[in-house]
């Protein structure tokens, strides 16, 4: 897999790769920005980004994966906000952009792109941990599939209104659809069936990078990850972390997913508690 699909901060493909809707990115994305959608198709990203292999208590294997729109749906975002800012500087951040107007439909529709582009994204990592799977499990078949965002508005009904839906760090969690809580990269992670429309995406931060990379022990991160096949912790990028290990993925850097789950067992009903075997980071 770290042959076949680019891992890390600022890593795609040498070479910029195909898809039908390339033609839709707007105008504006220019130079390296533009540059980076063709290549970063098909890459996981860096940070909390992850591709792991779990072993469920409902007996079945699962291969998890966590990226987004590589950064596409961030420019987007940043691109309308700001123009929304300039229509309502009274607004300041909270600033919005009315749905009906030529702006709104705008971001609208290029929001959507870079809501098509993530899960194609995941879509052509997954197809190579398939093949990859398949070249050393001989037989192995792959049953269903989970592929849901966790950063995004959505025009839904509820309670009989039409009305708009953010989930920012959320995912929707309708009747009748799974969703997927990791936890991180040592500790277990979930899946979870139908709450009250939304539920939380993941076990979320208790402490910062850099603090985690200050305060915590490399041993005692080791420990956290016992059984857990990983590549182990690498140094520190940028000035400010000169000389420290970056442990700021480490599962101490994390809450208690357990907790976090007990604490929303009235939007959720877990389906299964997976267990790590083997994690790799971007
Ligand atoms: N199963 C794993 N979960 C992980 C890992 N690293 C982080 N995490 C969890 O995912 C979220 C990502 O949050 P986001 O809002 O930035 O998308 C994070 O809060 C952790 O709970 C991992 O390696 N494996
Ligand atoms: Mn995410």
């Amino acid at each position: 897999m770290k042959r076949r699909v680019p891992l890390g901060e600022g890593r795609g493909h040498e070479k910029p790769q195909n898809w039908s809707r390339f033609d839709e990115l707007p105008d504006w994305l220019d130079g390296r920005a533009r540059e980076l959608a063709f290549k970063n198709l098909g890459s996981l990203g860096g940070g909390n980004h992850f591709i792991e292999i779990q072993a469920g208590d409902d007996g079945l294997v699962w291969l998890l994966l966590h990226s987004g729109s590589r950064n596409l749906g961030y420019r987007i975002a940043e691109r309308h906000h700001q123009i929304a800012k300039e229509r309502h500087p009274e607004l300041g951040d909270l600033a919005f952009l009315e749905a009906g107007s030529e702006e709104g439909r705008a971001y609208i529709r290029e929001m959507n792109l870079a809501l098509a582009y993530a899960p194609e994204n995941r879509a052509r990592m997954m197809a190579a941990f398939k093949e990859t799977l398949g070249h050393t499990c001989a037989g192995v078949t792959f049953l269903k599939e989970i592929n849901i965002h966790h950063n995004y508005a959505a025009k839904e009904e509820h309670f009989g209104e039409p009305v708009w839906v953010h989930r920012k760090g959320a995912t929707s969690a309708q009747a009748g659809e799974e969703g997927i809580i990791p936890g991180s990269m040592g500790p277990p992670s979930y899946i979870v069936a139908e709450s009250f429309a939304s539920c939380s995406h993941v076990a979320g931060r208790t402490m910062g990078r850099m603090a985690a990379s200050r305060m915590l022990s490399k041993n005692a991160c080791d420990r956290a990850m016992a059984g857990v096949v990983f590549y182990g912790w690498h140094a520190m990028r940028g000035k400010k972390g000169r000389g420290l290990l970056d442990l700021s993925e480490a599962p101490q850097a994390y809450k208690n997913i357990d907790e976090v789950i007990a604490a929303e067992l009235d939007l959720i009903e877990p389906v299964a508690r997976l267990r790590p075997l083997g994690v790799l980071k971007g």
